[in-house]
């Protein structure tokens, strides 16, 4: 298959901590417009797990479920019935004030970078404010160095969202998710707003991190060329069900659903087998290629 060295799973993975842990988790939601209070289940009895340090792919075309399933692993989401342990720590038990407590843990970066930025804060005044609320947690860097960790220049810290472009908010979005040392990174299609190449150096960066911090990632995408390139495991989600799941390579490469063979099908060419996934020898020629601050 060619791509047997880089996607087997670490020789330790059998004694990595398993930090999300969700088993027959049901969404259900009100559905939009017009359904006079009807319900249904954006996720129905989905099971999933993250271990430390693991990018883990949630692909399916659009309403699959993918963000619901997401939400609910940052207790911000509603969460209808099933188990989602977060850390080890059964979210359904937690008093307010401990969900609190284990809420920075999960940090989401979103398709939309600029959206997600207060558009009359500087990136410094939103680092300012994030360690505000949470001191002890964000007291570990300087904001020059915040933005070192995503190869920014710290000469980037007086400019307002308007002033960045796609890529450089999105890597700002990711800096203020470090500020919180989070144990996981949602990543709700991080690059699908961004032109391909700096869509590349985006993932460059979250595999750089994951590699550097041990943060696991869930990367929630419709774009398997993108999750062909990053993910270690990934979870095929249809209509609020999972109905695949596995290795990286195995999924995509020897899909076993017909749901799978479909999504492989309609990627444009079909290159998808053949794509290499990043390597880490590619991270350091990225650094140096876009001139960039490099972390220390
Ligand atoms: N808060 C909500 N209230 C009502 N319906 C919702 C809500 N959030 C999502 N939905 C609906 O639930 C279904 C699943 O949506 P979800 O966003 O989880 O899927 P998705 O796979 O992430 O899709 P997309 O890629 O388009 O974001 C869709 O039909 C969506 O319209």
């Amino acid at each position: 298959m060619g791509r047997d060295v880089d996607t087997t799973v670490a020789p330790d993975a059998a004694t990595r901590e398993r930090i999300v842990d969700v088993d027959g988790l049901t969404v259900i939601h009100q559905r939009r417009g017009g359904g006079r209070g009807e319900r249904f289940a954006a996720v129905d009895g989905v099971s999933i797990h993250l271990d430390a340090g693991e990018i883990v792919s949630v692909v399916g075309e659009s309403g699959s479920g993918k963000t619901s399933l997401a939400m609910a692993l940052t207790a911000l989401g509603a969460h209808t019935s099933g188990r989602v342990e977060l850390l080890g720590r059964d979210l359904s038990t937690l008093r307010p004030r401990q969900l609190r407590a284990l809420r920075p843990e999960v940090q989401v970066i979103f398709q939309d970078p600029h959206g997600s930025l207060d558009p009359r804060q500087s990136v410094k005044a939103g680092f300012k404010e994030l360690r505000g609320l949470q001191p002890q947690r964000t007291s570990w860097t300087d904001d020059a160095g915040l933005l070192a960790q995503v190869r920014l220049s710290p000469d980037l810290l007086d400019r307002y969202p308007h002033q960045l472009s796609g890529g450089q908010a999105q890597r700002v979005c990711i800096a203020r998710a470090l500020l919180m040392r989070p144990r996981v990174l949602v990543a709700d299609e991080p690059t699908s707003g961004l032109d391909v190449s700096v869509q590349a150096e985006v993932l460059r960066l979250l595999l750089e991190l994951r590699d550097g911090t041990g943060v696991s990632i869930l990367f929630i995408s419709h774009d398997l060329s993108v999750v062909r390139r990053i993910s270690d495991r990934v979870y095929v989600m249809r209509r609020g069900t999972v109905v695949e799941e596995g290795l990286c390579a195995q999924v995509l490469d020897a899909p076993r659903h017909p749901y799978t063979r479909e999504l492989i099908a309609a990627v444009p060419g079909q290159s998808l087998g053949r794509r290499p996934r990043i390597a880490l020898e590619d991270l350091a020629q990225g650094a140096r290629s876009s001139g960039r601050a490099v972390a220390s």
